[in-house]
């Protein structure tokens, strides 16, 4: 029998044929190649191990590439809650598919529950906003795919997400305004068509 921690790594199944998909081989010759393109000297001692470590850290920053959102929506439970669910300040870290810079910041998201009188784990809405930002992205797409999955695989009545983020391809690079924010929203069924409800949760998150 095995345990969970050897069938499920940073959320992966082993023996899920997504897992494949990734070439760690690949990304430490990309990188090496990198290093060389760049200037630098990849076999001097300070960087000798540094395409297997990116490699490394590639596969868990984008580790959502390889996990469908069913498998974290897929445990629901009965409660007699048909009312507002948020859950507010969800730390994000994702990379921005233009430049392969991190962007981070924070993930609100609220939904109101389905006819079906079932509602999701909490951690589940953070496992979601994981699995979705740890992919190559950009912050609208990754609001719209919390946002869509809440809406269709979890059959939410009402959906609201908001994301707050600082890319550091404007802040490190380029045009160079740290502390800048984004800011973007997703809106779905009830929370889109009843502007009380809506204000009632956009008050909950600014609170
Ligand atoms: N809409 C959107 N744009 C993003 C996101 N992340 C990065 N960008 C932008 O993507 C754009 C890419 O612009 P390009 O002109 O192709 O690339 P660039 O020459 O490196 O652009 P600069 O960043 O302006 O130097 C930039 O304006 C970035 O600010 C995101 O999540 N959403
Ligand atoms: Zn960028």
């Amino acid at each position: 029998m095995t345990t969970s921690q050897e069938t499920e790594r940073d959320g992966v199944r082993a023996g899920d044929e997504r897992l494949e998909a990734f070439d760690a081989g690949r990304v430490e010759a990309a990188v090496r190649e990198l290093l060389i393109g760049i200037g630098e000297d990849p076999d001097r001692e300070g960087l000798r191990d540094t395409p297997a470590r990116v490699a490394r850290s590639y596969r868990e920053l984008f580790a959502g590439l390889w996990t469908d959102p069913a498998d974290v929506l897929g445990r629901t439970f009965g409660e007699d809650h048909d009312e507002l669910v948020l859950v507010r300040d969800i730390p994000l870290f994702s990379m921005c598919e233009h430049h392969l810079l991190p962007f981070h910041g924070v993930a609100h998201v609220a939904y109101l529950p389905g006819t079906d009188g079932r509602v999701t784990g909490l951690s589940k809405l953070a496992r979601l906003v994981d699995l979705y930002a740890r992919r190559p992205q950009v912050q609208e797409r990754l609001t719209t795919q919390v946002a869509d999955a809440l809406d269709k695989t979890l059959g939410a009545r009402g959906v609201l997400v908001v994301i707050d983020c600082e890319h550091q391809c404007m802040s490190a690079r380029g045009v160079r305004k740290p502390g800048s924010r984004t800011t973007t929203s997703a809106v779905r069924g009830i929370l889109k068509t009843s502007a009380s409800t809506r204000a009632e949760a956009l008050g909950l998150i600014r609170h």
